[in-house]
């Protein structure tokens, strides 16, 4: 079982029947949810009818998740608003299904509240805390039960939290007895729209999220709170134009599923394209490596090292999978010549990765901008250059191959920046792999305003460059050429440390070679490295022992759990 793998349970109900599965996770704003239950409440989905078809999702997964454990007690804690209403209608269904049933209400309800009177009806049992002062009944409640469910509040909350319902939530998440916390919508005290979080959050194990993620929950710190996000499909009209308008996803395992090349039976190696990589100098030897490794992971049929010269020789004894092609050098960096060897060699090539370790130095800065503006200079040939056997022929006929579509990264990326124009200089269906300090270089922005408005600006510059960018870090962007977001609900340590964005630029290159459209392989690339870093934690025992070759060897696991889980 995958880590933090996010999924989504589809409402089905006796009328209804099962639910299909939306093809993505939709991310919303507080404003944006309230417009679409508006919307389906005019289109004959009434709000009650929502609320009924969010309690019986919730109720649903308690039992999936829960159902077996030795015994079946679950206690909710309830609020005043429709989220207090979501749990009512859970704890009814998992009472009619043979759950002792708790509502404990944190707030006063409606004393005429149908919702509170067919719980009771069902045999739910009613705590107030206004009658509980000393918190006695609800320490005993969270004693004897294995499910807690925060109903608290929802997408109304005002913060900051009144007094009284703070000091419940302090004193559940102080707790020595914590059942398995179980969110609806969204852990009581977050502002779902900014991500803010009030300190009392109970931290939940699960999210459960009503149709839609709301936004300020994949943003820090309310994302801390949240364990693993799962959305509850209302089963709404398809066609609300409000539905329609949501540009903004969550990526999961089952989209990333639908993008895995086949592999069919009578494959041949040509089937899974050809990758060639330009990475690496003397003061970055193993970045090829690493980005090489996670390209054939991936399932790519052949990787090409394009390597200053001297580097091969310490690089190939270790990686007997790879075929070579050298570039003239200055001292171990990749020289202004290089570019010209490369263009000659791409005719068969179907994705280009550059940049990994390639360093700062001026004849390498003239090495990418050869690249990008193919100003060749047959004077100055290189005087090496030297080729496998079977490129031989490439080289001689001169040909000079409009590049395939390229992964830009690392040092390619900060190189690039500095030529003029270099947007339009991107081959079609490209990708760009930037950390906030990266992409501070192509934008001019400051590192803090990328960071405080990640999607904004990863959408915004895409849109500009019209190419795809995947924007590193906890909680990655992709941003397509048409603006949409796609956002990976991973943050983890794990992935931390040197190397790990060489292994993504392998990935996502080996997607794209392998013939995967940029947004596709930039959204399963991300997805599945992030999912490699929690994996290869998982096996370690914790985050610092991750090594970026731990998370290459951890890819083949989150492959096989994609296909089979
Ligand atoms: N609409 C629908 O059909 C559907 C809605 N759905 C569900 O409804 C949820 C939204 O429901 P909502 O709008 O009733 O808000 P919600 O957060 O439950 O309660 C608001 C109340 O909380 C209180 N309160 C606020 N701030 C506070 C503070 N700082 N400190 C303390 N208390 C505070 C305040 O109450 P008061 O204190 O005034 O009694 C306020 O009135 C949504 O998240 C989803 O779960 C889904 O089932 C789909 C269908
Ligand atoms: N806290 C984190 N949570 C999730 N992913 C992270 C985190 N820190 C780093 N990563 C991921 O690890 C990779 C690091 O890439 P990069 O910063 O280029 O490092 P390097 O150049 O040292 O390999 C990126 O894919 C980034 O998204
Ligand atoms: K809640």
């Amino acid at each position: 079982m995958l880590i933090g793998r996010p999924a989504e349970y589809n409402f089905s109900s006796p009328e209804s029947g099962p639910g299909t599965k939306e093809a993505e996770m939709q991310v919303v704003s507080v404003e944006q949810m309230r417009a679409i239950e508006k919307e389906a409440d005019e289109r004959g989905v009434s709000f009650a009818e929502m609320m009924e078809r969010a309690g019986r999702g919730v109720a649903e997964v308690v039992v999936s998740e829960y159902g077996d454990e030795d015994w079946r007690v679950v206690t909710a804690l309830v609020g005043s608003g429709n989220n207090g209403g979501d749990a009512l209608v859970a704890l009814e269904t998992l009472a009619r299904s043979g759950w002792t049933a708790q509502a404990y209400l944190v707030r006063p309800r409606d004393e005429k509240d149908p919702l509170l009177e067919r719980a009771r009806t069902a045999g739910v049992l009613v705590m107030a805390a206004a009658q509980d002062k000393k918190l006695h009944g609800l320490q005993e409640w969270l004693e004897n039960s294995n499910v807690l469910l925060d109903g608290v509040l929802g997408t109304g909350i005002q913060l900051p939290l009144k007094e009284e319902i703070a000091a419940i939530l302090k004193y559940v998440s102080e707790a020595e007895t914590v059942p398995h916390v179980v969110a609806i919508d969204c852990p009581s005290g977050v502002d779902c729209n900014t991500g803010e979080a009030a300190a009392e959050t109970i931290p939940a194990e699960l999210t459960l999220c009503m149709q839609a993620v709301k936004q300020g929950l994949l943003r820090f710190p309310a994302f801390e709170k949240v364990g693993e996000l799962r959305v509850v499909n209302l089963e709404l009209p398809e066609k609300l134009a409000s539905l329609k308008k949501i540009d903004e996803f969550m990526v999961d395992g089952e989209q990333v599923a639908g993008y895995l090349p086949e592999r069919p039976m009578t494959a041949h190696k040509g089937t899974f394209g050809t990758l060639m990589i330009a990475a690496g100098s003397t003061y970055y030897i193993g970045a090829p490596l690493l980005a090489a490794r996670g390209a054939y992971r991936m399932g790519v049929g052949l990787v090409r090292l394009a390597v200053a010269a001297p580097l091969q020789a310490s690089l190939a004894g270790q990686f007997p999978e790879a075929t070579w092609l050298l570039l003239p050098d200055e001292m171990g960096m990749i020289a202004e010549g290089g570019a010209e060897v490369l263009r000659k060699n791409l005719s068969r090539v179907t994705a280009f990765l550059v940049g990994p370790g390639l360093g700062a130095e001026e004849t390498t800065a003239s090495f990418i901008k050869n690249l990008l503006t193919s100003a060749e200079t047959p004077h100055q040939a290189p005087s090496f250059g030297f080729l496998t056997s079977q490129e031989e022929g490439e080289v001689e006929s001169g040909e000079s191959p409009k590049l395939p579509p390229l992964v830009m990264d690392a040092d390619g990326l900060r190189l690039m920046a500095r030529v003029d124009g270099w947007p339009e200089l991107l081959p079609p269906g490209s990708v760009l792999t930037p950390h906030p300090g990266e992409m501070s270089a192509l934008t001019g922005l400051e590192v803090a305003e990328i960071q405080a408005n990640r999607q904004e600006v990863a959408c915004k510059f895409a849109k500009k460059w019209k190419t795809t960018v995947i924007l590193k870090g906890a909680l990655t962007v992709i941003a397509a050429e048409d603006g949409r977001a796609y956002i990976i609900p991973v943050a983890s340590a794990a992935l931390a440390k040197a190397g790990s964005g060489d292994v993504l630029a392998g990935i996502v290159a080996g997607l794209l070679a392998q013939g995967r459209p940029a947004l596709e392989a930039a959204v399963a690339g991300a997805w599945i490295h992030a999912q490699a870093g929690l994996e290869a934690a998982d096996q370690l025992g914790g985050t610092a022992p991750v090594l970026a070759s731990d998370v290459i060897e951890a890819i083949p696991r989150v492959l096989w759990a994609l296909r089979f889980e």
